[in-house]
C-alpha cells in the first residue's frame, strides 16, 4: 500500500508532507490510482487558485503575479493563472525558463488566450508593490536541489524581497481539495 491507503482526512489528521513523502504520493497517483500528469496538475492548478481566492479574495486583492519554474510546479502555476484569471484577478505569469515540452507550450498558450499577462521582464522586488497585491510562488516543487542556479535566482528574488503576500504551495494543498 501506498502513502493514500487507508488515510482519513479529518482537520485534525491534516499535516504537510515532506519532500521524499510527496514524491510517494506522486508515484502512488501514477501507478496504483492512474492519473495522468495533466489530470494531476489540472487539479493542483484549480486547487491552488481556490485557495488563493479563499485567503486573498480578487475583491481585495486584485492584481496577481505567478512566477512560475520550468519543472511541473511551474506548470500547476500556469493552470493556476487561468483559473485566478476566470475567479477575477488581474492575473499576470514570469516565466523565465521555459522547458519545451507540449505540456507546458499548450498551458502557456491557454494562458495567453485567457488574457493573463505574460510579464518576460520583472521590475526590482522592491517595486513589484507598484504593480501587485499578491505573488504566488510556482517556482520549484520537491525536485528542487539547492542552491538555486543564478538563470532562476532573479525569480527567486522577486518572491523573497518583494514584501508582498506570497502564497506557497505543495501537494499537500490538492490532497486537502480532493479529500474534502
Ligand atoms: N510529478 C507530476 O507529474 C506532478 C507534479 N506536480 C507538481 O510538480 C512538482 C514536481 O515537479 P517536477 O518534478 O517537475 O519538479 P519541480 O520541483 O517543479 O522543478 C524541477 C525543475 O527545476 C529545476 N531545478 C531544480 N533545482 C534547481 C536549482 N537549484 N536551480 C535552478 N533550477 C533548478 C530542474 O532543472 P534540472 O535540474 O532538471 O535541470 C527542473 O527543471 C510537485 O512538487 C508538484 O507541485 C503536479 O503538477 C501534479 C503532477
Amino acid at each position: 500500500g501506498g502513502i493514500m491507503t487507508g488515510k482519513q482526512c479529518s482537520s485534525s489528521s491534516i499535516r504537510y508532507l515532506n519532500q521524499s513523502e510527496a514524491v510517494a504520493l506522486d508515484q502512488d497517483l501514477f501507478n496504483e490510482y492512474k492519473f495522468s500528469v495533466d489530470q494531476l496538475m489540472e487539479l493542483a492548478g484549480l486547487s491552488v487558485a481556490m485557495a488563493v481566492a479563499k485567503v486573498y479574495p480578487p475583491s481585495l486583492y486584485k492584481s496577481s503575479l505567478i512566477v512560475c519554474g520550468p519543472g511541473n510546479n511551474g506548470g500547476d502555476g500556469l493552470v493556476a493563472a487561468r483559473h485566478m484569471k476566470l475567479f477575477g484577478y488581474k492575473v499576470a505569469v514570469h516565466y523565465p525558463k521555459r522547458t519545451p515540452r507540449p505540456l507546458y507550450e499548450n498551458l502557456l498558450h491557454q494562458c495567453k488566450n485567457f488574457g493573463v499577462d505574460i510579464v518576460e521582464q520583472l521590475p526590482h522586488p522592491k517595486d513589484l508593490i507598484n504593480d501587485y497585491n499578491i505573488l504566488v510562488d510556482a517556482l520549484f516543487g520537491f525536485s528542487f536541489k539547492p542552491p538555486v542556479r543564478d538563470e532562476l535566482k532573479p525569480a527567486l528574488d522577486a518572491l523573497l524581497d518583494s514584501g508582498l503576500p506570497v502564497c506557497r504551495y505543495s501537494k499537500v494543498i490538492y490532497l486537502l481539495f480532493c479529500c474534502t
